[in-house]
């Protein structure tokens, strides 16, 4: 049996109210109970548990000094959130962290209001702080909103374009840069190099300098405290940052993980009468953990592991996971093609372009978190005859839609896209699901949309839209490992705008199955279960949404009672156009039946991603079933008689 870790204080403290009531001297005390809980309720659930670790004094101390719900605490991410959960009033449920029912692995809205935004998409806070900011100025009520940002999530133009508005908020607006020299990998590029060099002890000003300086800016008041605080303060450095010339009072590099430091900075900053402030807070992603400590990736994001050993939960032994056939596959082609280039947009593990860039350093780039720009870079490269590969996961391909229409579409530019998480992903709920890409795409004119059945499938698509040079062309694919099939020596160039048949003939059956993508497995099981009630059950999988294998469908409706098609994407996809083509082409006009099956018109919580599938119906009982009713049969596939 585990032990529950003692935390006698954290026992006392259920809201921030409570927190507040503490002395400033048992602070200390509080932020390591609440490090040693968060442990080992992340040990139980897994999740983001660097992240949170490393924020564990930076949210002991927002609680303590600001007055929280009334100011405005927003988390960038909100993958860091979990300390903030647990002094929040969701103790009790910090257990539950992404399980089915349970707690959100990000801030929402609709759990508690200490989480006034949600988020998990990066680099939104700062926006949605001004807003409330300048809201509360227009309505003349108190309260100030609190942007904690990652060094990381600072890498997208976003950040930029709220700094750079955000001097209407005033004094009502404080951003927390909290620098952790991490992103999920390393951080790249300039930004990163110039947070690194401001927190070099070389670039340090004495406390001293500091606060003549900050005197001068945010006034006697803060002046005087700054000298009583002069002793716990490591250093601060302000004038001439990037972020003073945006209009901030920039404050730091503070320890992050000194609550003396912390504590008298944010009463400063809080009490001061001019803003907007940047406090610029230096933490270790995974701190007080020493097996995140000492990881490559300090523990971003984990399965459930041993709290005493650090070891993780092993997966099962099986398929290769889809990032990593996409990303050997596409190393393997730019062994003989000079032209190929992968770019990722700061997941380079996630998306297996960590595998391409081993194989081709030169050829691979992280562009950090900037989607839109990852996408219009490929375009550039495009132009100029390379042949780009964005790899970029569905729900985060939905950031950089302009540049997808208007950089690559419009001038028909052979970018490729690979969309890794397509479909439902698990734990990380509605803001990760890879829903919308096909109906985003394949509304495009010059797109070519394929979806990958299993992992033999993927390797084919690579190869294809590497040889494709004549418009943009993209392919997505699951969450997750691939479904066992042998992968294939040689990758096939597949037939643009052609499916294939996987079970029956095109000459005739009752029911056809049109699939896209991964749901493959599950047609071809409700197929078995329809053939043993006698329902002759032909398989397609389309391979492409866009362009659509319009002559196989003309078949098919000729020569079937019922189409249904079954996609893990949206309204809009596959079913949409293929109705489209039908009503079109008056398919349906001598009686033939066609029903979609996709994903439900809702956002689906968190979950084991097969019972989201199902809740989604779209498991294989379900597609029977959706059959059966089309052809008006009962369970055992009887015909009822009609009313
Ligand atoms: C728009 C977008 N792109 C990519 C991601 C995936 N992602 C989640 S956290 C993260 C790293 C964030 O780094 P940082 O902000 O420094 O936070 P840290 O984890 O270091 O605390 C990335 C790339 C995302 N959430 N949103
Ligand atoms: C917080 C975030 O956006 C990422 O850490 C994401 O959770 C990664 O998802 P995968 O586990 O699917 O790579
Ligand atoms: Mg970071």
């Amino acid at each position: 049996m585990t032990t529950r870790p003692q935390t006698p204080l954290l026992d006392t403290v259920d809201t921030p109210a409570d927190l507040r009531k503490l002395k400033p001297e048992q602070l200390r005390q509080l932020a390591d109970e609440l490090r040693t809980e968060m442990i080992d309720a992340v040990g139980s659930t897994g999740g983001h548990l660097g992240s949170g670790l490393g924020v564990v004094e930076l949210t002991t101390a927002i609680h303590y000094v600001f007055n929280t719900p009334e100011d405005r605490l927003i988390w960038d991410v909100g993958h860091q959130a979990y300390p903030h959960k647990i002094l929040t009033g969701r103790r009790d449920r910090i257990r539950t962290l992404r399980q089915a029912g349970g707690l959100s692995g990000f801030t929402k809205r609709s759990e508690s209001e200490y989480d006034p935004f949600g988020a998990a998409h990066s680099s939104t806070s700062i926006s949605a702080g001004l807003g409330f900011a300048v809201a509360n100025k227009l309505n003349k009520k108190p309260g100030k909103a609190i942007a904690v940002i990652g060094d990381g999530a600072m890498s997208a133009g976003m950040a930029y374009e709220a700094m750079n508005n955000a001097e209407q908020a005033g004094n009502r607006l404080i951003v927390i840069l909290n620098d952790n020299d991490m992103s999920i990998a390393p951080p790249v590029g300039g930004l990163s190099a110039y947070l690194a060099r401001m927190v070099s002890s070389s670039e340090y000003l004495g406390l001293r300098s500091l606060a003549s300086k900050v005197a001068n800016k945010i006034g006697r008041r803060v002046y005087n405290s700054l000298h009583k605080a002069e002793e716990y303060t490591r250093g601060m450095v302000t004038g001439g940052t990037l972020f003073e010339e945006l209009g901030f009072y920039y404050v730091g590099p503070i320890d992050g993980h000194n609550l003396d430091h912390l504590i008298p900075v944010l009463e400063n900053v809080r009490d001061s009468d001019q803003g907007p402030v940047l406090v610029h807070v230096v933490t270790t992603k995974g701190k007080g953990y020493a097996p995140a400590e000492d990881s490559a990736d300090k523990y971003h994001g984990v399965p459930k592991f041993d709290v005493v050993t650090g070891e993780k939960a092993k997966s099962k032994a099986g398929p290769p996971a889809y990032q990593n056939v996409f990303g050997e596959t596409l190393a393997k082609l730019a062994e003989t093609d000079d032209r190929i280039c992968a770019i990722t947009a700061a997941m380079p593990s996630g998306t297996g372009v960590d595998k391409f860039a081993k194989a081709h350093p030169d050829r691979a780039f992280d562009v950090g978190i900037a989607e839109q720009h990852g996408v219009t870079f490929a375009a550039g490269l495009a132009a100029q005859g390379m042949r780009p590969f964005a790899a970029i996961y569905s729900t985060f391909l939905q950031r950089a839609y302009d540049q997808v229409v208007h950089d690559v579409a419009i001038q028909n530019l052979p970018v490729r896209f690979a969309i890794d998480r397509a479909g439902l992903v698990g734990a990380d709920g509605a803001t990760h699901a890879g829903s919308f890409d096909v109906t985003y795409l394949a509304s495009l004119p010059n797109f070519v949309v394929m979806a990958a059945a299993d992992e033999a499938e993927l390797v084919h698509m690579t190869y294809t839209a590497a040889e494709y040079d004549e418009g943009p062309i993209a392919f997505r694919y699951p969450r997750g490992n691939g479904v066992g099939v042998d992968l294939p020596e040689i990758p096939q160039k597949l037939e643009i705008g052609k499916g294939r048949i996987v079970r029956g003939d095109e000459s005739g059956g009752k029911v056809a199955i049109l699939s896209l993508g991964a749901r493959l497995e599950e047609a071809r099981k409700a197929a078995d279960q329809l053939e043993a009630k006698g329902l002759a059950t032909t398989v397609a999988d389309m391979r492409f949404a866009k362009p659509l294998d319009e002559e196989m469908i003309r078949k098919l409706a000729a020569t079937h009672d019922v189409l249904v098609t079954v996609e893990e994407a949206s309204i809009g996809g596959l079913g949409a156009h293929v109705l489209t083509m039908a009503s079109d082409e008056g398919l349906t006009d001598g009686g033939l039946k066609i029903r979609t099956m996709r994903l439900p018109d809702m956002f689906q919580d968190h979950d084991d991603p097969a019972k989201q599938y199902d809740e989604a119906g779209l498991n294989a009982p379900q597609i029977v079933d959706r059959v059966l009713s089309a052809l008006r049969h009962n369970s055992a596939g009887v015909e009822e008689a009609r009313a």
